[in-house]
């Protein structure tokens, strides 16, 4: 059976369910057949560095034996980084008309994309539409494509697959040890979900880093789609999924995303009309994979 149906529907009709909240200050939580365990990490204060910003003295990251790899790191972005990371996503990942969006398969899209500017950005949809529920991700380096499940390419700088922006890479590369090539860049607001999947397009078995800003949503993992129930994890703004080693084959995806959770400080990330309010109800997922060793 298909274990991931029941928790899409639990959380899309609200019931409350159970889930591992990784801000607990146990040592173990026993969540279903999952054991999670604590530890305090030292993070890599280099990469902090790239965006001139303290380094958490410590992070609190919870690894289980039943998804060997699977890193959920609570609190691993400073606020003040979560801001710039916050603008970037509306910023400069939205800037090159090489980063492709979900809207360029059906609209003419002005590049940059300022969504908060009087201007309108395209002819066939209005920049109210887009911020609200139109936007739904941009790729970033390799253009993975959602249709086939593909990169065009595996070949860096080709057309296809730009420069992945310089300080996120670094960032990751400093802070996780993986050469960031592509990222997918997830909006969402109260309602989307993100299917059950596995991320195995890339030629690279190296971790997959997965960054979350704004509003709290419900991730699930498991090690497989049938007949083995995934783990529900509560993330917040700040959090860091890393999924390596046998959990870099993980299915996974979104269940819910909880409106106006995000942290108020993301608000003033970007000084221009009707962004606070937009940020206030989304959720953005910076989700980094390496393609090739
Ligand atoms: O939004 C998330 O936390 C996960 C996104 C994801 O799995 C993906 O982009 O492949
Ligand atoms: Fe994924």
């Amino acid at each position: 059976m298909d274990w991931f149906k029941p928790l899409y529907k639990a959380h899309r009709k609200a019931e409350s369910v159970t889930v591992f909240d990784p801000a607990s200050d146990q040592e173990n939580v026993q969540y279903e057949q999952y054991l999670l365990t604590r530890e305090s990490v030292k993070p890599n204060e280099n990469a902090y560095k790239v965006y001139d910003v303290p380094s958490p003295k410590l992070f609190t990251q919870w690894t289980t034996p039943d998804l060997p790899g699977l890193r959920i790191i609570s609190g691993a972005i400073p606020q003040d980084l979560q801001c710039q990371l916050a603008k970037e996503s509306v910023t400069e990942y939205l800037a090159s008309p090489e980063h492709l969006t979900n809207l360029d398969a059906h609209h003419t899209i002005q590049r940059p994309m300022d969504l908060f500017s009087d201007k309108e950005v395209s002819a066939t949809i209005s920049n109210e539409k887009i911020k609200s529920s139109g936007l739904r991700w941009v790729t970033l380096g390799g253009q993975y494509n959602w249709t086939t499940k593909e990169y065009p390419t595996f070949e860096l700088g080709a057309p296809g697959c730009p420069a992945f922006p310089q300080q996120l890479g670094e960032f990751v590369r400093q802070g996780f040890g993986v050469e960031p090539q592509a990222a997918i860049v997830n909006y969402y607001r109260q309602g989307d979900i993100l299917s059950p999947h596995q991320d195995v397009a890339e030629l690279s078995h190296q971790d997959l880093v997965s960054i979350s800003l704004g509003c709290d949503c419900v991730f699930y993992a498991g090690p497989a789609r049938y007949d083995a129930k995934p783990l529900a994890v509560l993330l917040r703004s700040g959090d860091i999924v890393v999924m390596g080693g046998e959990s870099r084959g993980a299915w996974h995806g979104v269940g819910r995303v909880f409106s106006g959770t995000s942290p108020e400080a993301l608000e003033s990330s970007l000084d221009k009309p009707g962004f606070a309010a937009w940020i206030r109800n989304k959720r953005i997922n910076v989700n980094i994979r390496q393609m090739v060793d």
